[in-house]
């Protein structure tokens, strides 16, 4: 190994008994996000060696399954598959061990074979990130965490926005322990949307009720939107801007009749 590449993290892991420096990562993304609690079912893809699922493990204590292309040394009390999760049999695989409830938390610090052409390297890594959203997608429980690694450049925005249309809340983050030159950041989502309205979606609307703060208040599916500079009776047509766990926020963008 290049003398450059045994830092402060790698001798930490050594001492205190981790197979990589990555975990502290995951320890320090979880200390800034609180994705992972006790007794949470954890599913991490690209996993090996395992220094996230050690750490997972260490802080859930629940089901934890680990998933790469290589096989992982076992670890007490971690399920792992062998397998591609860009595959659709993977991700059966997956949902056997976790069963239809799905899974709290999806983790995923899976990188791409980097071959040195840096727009080659980011498109494929945007490639395998946009996966393992889809994976997480398939798995994770309603208000469940995603933590997925992209390596920076002109389409992290873009799938940024993909995540931003799942989950309540995202943000991106750096961990101290990532290498200082490397690309690599961290995109982490909280509170997996399955309501039936999404971020840019428009539907007509007639204003019959108005919340505690005065905007006005429709039910689309069952589902509560506000929609600000509304009075009763109006017919607009709206789009949809802010989606959380119960109820969306919608602006106006025609007044109809
Ligand atoms: C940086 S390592 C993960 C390190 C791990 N977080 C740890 O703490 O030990 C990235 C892993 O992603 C895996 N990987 C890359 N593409 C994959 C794919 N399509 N399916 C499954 N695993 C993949 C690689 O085999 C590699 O083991």
């Amino acid at each position: 190994m290049a003398r450059d590449r045994r830092d402060k993290y790698y001798w930490k892991a050594k001492d205190e008994g981790y197979r990589s420096r990555a975990s502290y990562k995951l320890f320090q993304i979880n200390g800034k996000h609180n994705i992972i609690k006790e007794g949470d079912t954890v599913v991490d893809l690209g996993a090996a060696p395992g220094g996230w699922l050690e750490v997972a493990k260490e802080i859930s204590g629940g089901r934890v399954v680990g998933v790469d292309l290589k096989r992982i040394a076992p670890i007490e009390g971690v399920e792992t598959v062998m397998g591609d999760i860009t595959a659709d049999r993977t991700i059966e695989k997956i949902l056997g061990l976790v069963g239809q409830g799905g899974a709290d938390v999806v983790i995923c610090d899976a990188a791409p074979n980097l071959s040195g052409n840096w727009s080659l390297d980011h498109a494929r890594s945007i490639d395998l990130t946009r996966s393992a959203l889809g994976c997480a997608k398939k798995i994770l429980k309603p208000n469940g965490h995603f933590v997925v690694k992209v390596f920076q450049g002109d389409m992290f925005n873009q799938f940024l926005e993909e995540v931003r249309d799942n989950f309540a809340f995202t943000r991106s983050y750096s961990p101290q322990a990532s290498r200082s030159q490397s690309a690599e950041i961290y995109i982490v989502g909280k509170k997996f949307l399955t309501s039936p309205v999404r971020r840019g979606s428009e539907f007509e609307v007639e204003i019959k009720e108005l919340g505690s703060s005065g905007d006005g208040a429709v039910l689309i599916d069952n589902f509560v939107v506000f929609v600000k500079g509304v009075e009763l009776g109006d017919r607009v047509r709206i789009k949809v801007q802010d989606v959380k766990p119960n109820f969306a926020f919608a602006e106006v963008i025609k007044r109809l009749e």
